[in-house]
């Protein structure tokens, strides 16, 4: 018998999320390991190039970059979660790309330093919901029927924002019906909620505290 995959994790991150979501989508068994990712374990270091999670473990060797795990999956494991059509798979993987973009532009509102840094990933993300609002069809899926890899990939994504939201989300998400109702759809699919801990939304915000940068020297000068 083979052996279980093993998926080397941190209980925040969205590309180790995306992973989960493939694998339980897949019916997968696989084992999650949680990392510090602010203290690294030596054995880690030595099997992940990059020093980031996630990494696949499959026997001795290892698979890096979320993507290209999803890509592996695709290629070993049963139940396909890229269409069949070639020309809807590029498409599909260019929304997957698209969702890495807007991660990076989240990544940017934790750590903007000033005042016009943190506007300008605002509206950053802002254009890029609207550009994704005017690709969605009908609901719950990106695709209309089907879950897919785009779903996995967005998934950790809105995550991120329904705790974001509590502390307002700038309008981000504002007026976009058709983002809204894909969201509901993906916070309750069995997957996305087994990619996304209990404990995740007291660590986001233990994260967010600690990271958003310029938010917190706002705090700061609030309180002085
Ligand atoms: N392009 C990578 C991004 C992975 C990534 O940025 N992981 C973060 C956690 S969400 C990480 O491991 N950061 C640790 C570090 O950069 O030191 C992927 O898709 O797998």
């Amino acid at each position: 018998m083979s052996e279980k995959l093993k998926l080397i994790s941190h209980k925040l991150c969205p590309y180790v999320q995306r992973a989960v979501i493939s694998l339980t989508e897949k019916g997968v068994p696989f084992e999650r390991i949680d990392i510090d990712l602010d203290n690294k374990p030596d054995w880690f270091l030595k099997i992940s190039p990059l020093g980031k999670v996630p990494v696949l473990q499959v026997g001795d060797k290892v698979v890096f970059e979320s993507a290209v795990i999803l890509e592996y999956l695709e290629e070993t494991q049963p139940k396909p979660l890229h269409p069949k059509d070639p020309l809807t798979r590029a498409e599909h993987r260019a929304w997957m790309e698209f969702g890495s973009a807007v991660l990076a532009d989240i990544w940017g509102l934790e750590t903007a330093t000033d005042e016009a840094a943190f506007n300008v990933k605002v509206k950053q993300a802002t254009e890029k919901f609207a550009r994704l609002e005017l690709r969605l069809v009908a609901a719950p899926w990106f695709d209309g029927e089907s879950f897919s890899l785009v779903d996995a990939v967005f998934a950790p994504v809105f995550r991120y924002f329904d705790t974001f939201d509590e502390i307002g989300d700038f309008g981000i998400l504002a007026d976009k019906p058709k983002i809204a109702r894909w969201r509901k759809s993906l916070r309750e699919r069995p997957s996305v909620v087994a990619a996304v801990n209990a404990e995740y939304p007291a660590l986001l915000r233990a994260f967010m505290k600690k990271h958003r940068s310029y938010l917190s020297q706002l705090d700061q000068r609030a309180a002085a």
